[in-house]
């Protein structure tokens, strides 16, 4: 660790924050995780990063001089904390999007981060191609459709729930089918990602959204095709679910790790 390492207050140690954390270890990348926000300061918990603070919520901040705020925590979590973080002038990124869906959140977040200079950072999570979709999206654009097929036990304790028996399934059942907005609000833990490719494309109304539970799938599948006056494209990820959470993918933690060793690195690939 050096004086100059990147100083992040890292928000949730669920199955991405925990992740995150121990992937910038190994790497021994040059940050410094100078607090972990979590509800419970007393709780046991595994491989929390050497001389951090764990706190319990954002009055905690005080006294606390960060560079970064990362949220790996939930939709309830963004507001408190994001603001906290945006009024002291560090930047935030944000992993549970689906809170974006709120307007007034999200216009809130804007007029603070203008008023201290800090920036917003929505990394693309699970996604990927969201720089090509959010480039072609600077011209006319028809449609989007995001389609997001998970493993059955990945809608466990969902929506999903009311509308088919996740256990009882033989074969790939689609049970959702709407906007980008209502696919969000629905099912937070599962389409945060659906929040990421309507803001790089043409917004939370316009985008179609499809979400699958398949028994025979291991994997997090995300398609996304768009067709504009750029032309067309397709992006389709395999995501290997975080072992934490089968409702995470993988590549969510490493697009945090991207996000974070950028911003610490001089070099932005
Ligand atoms: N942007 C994207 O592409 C993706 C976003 N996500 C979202 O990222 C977030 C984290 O995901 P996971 O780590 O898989 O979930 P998780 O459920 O494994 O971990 C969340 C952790 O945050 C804690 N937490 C909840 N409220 C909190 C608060 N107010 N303050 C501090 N800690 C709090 C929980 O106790 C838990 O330990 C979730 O909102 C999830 O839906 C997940 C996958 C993809
Ligand atoms: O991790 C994923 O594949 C997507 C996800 O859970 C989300 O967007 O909430």
């Amino acid at each position: 660790m050096s004086g100059s390492d990147l100083r992040v207050v890292l928000v949730g140690w669920g199955a991405i924050g925990a992740r995150v954390a121990g992937l910038l270890a190994a790497r021994a990348s040059p940050v410094r995780i100078v607090a972990v926000g979590v509800r419970d300061t007393g709780a046991k918990r595994q491989g929390l990063p050497p001389d951090t603070r764990l706190i319990a919520g954002p009055e905690a901040l005080e006294g606390i001089e960060a560079d970064l705020l990362v949220e790996a925590a939930g939709r309830a979590a963004l507001r408190p904390w994001a603001m906290a973080a945006l009024a002291r002038g560090w930047d935030l990124a944000i992993a549970s999007t689906s809170a974006l869906t709120d307007a007034d959140l999200l216009a809130d977040l804007r007029d603070q981060a203008k008023a201290t200079g800090a920036q917003i950072l929505i990394p693309p999570g699970a996604l990927g191609g969201i720089d090509a979709l959010a480039a072609a999206s600077r011209l006319n654009m028809d449609m989007v459709r995001h389609e997001i097929v998970k493993p059955a036990r990945a809608w466990a304790g969902t929506a999903a729930e009311e509308v088919c028996d996740l256990a009882a399934l033989t074969a790939p059942l689609t049970f959702f089918e709407g906007s980008a907005r209502q696919a969000a609000d629905r099912f937070p833990q599962n389409a945060n990602v659906a929040v990421i490719s309507a803001m790089a494309g043409i917004g939370l109304d316009r985008t179609m959204v499809a979400l699958t539970a398949d028994p025979g799938a291991t994997m997090n599948r995300h398609s996304i095709t768009a067709r504009g006056d750029f032309g067309t494209m397709t992006i389709t990820l395999e995501n290997r679910p975080l072992a934490g959470n089968p409702k995470s993918s993988e590549l969510t933690a490493l697009s945090l790790l991207r996000l974070i060793e950028n911003r610490a690195g001089g070099l932005v690939i």
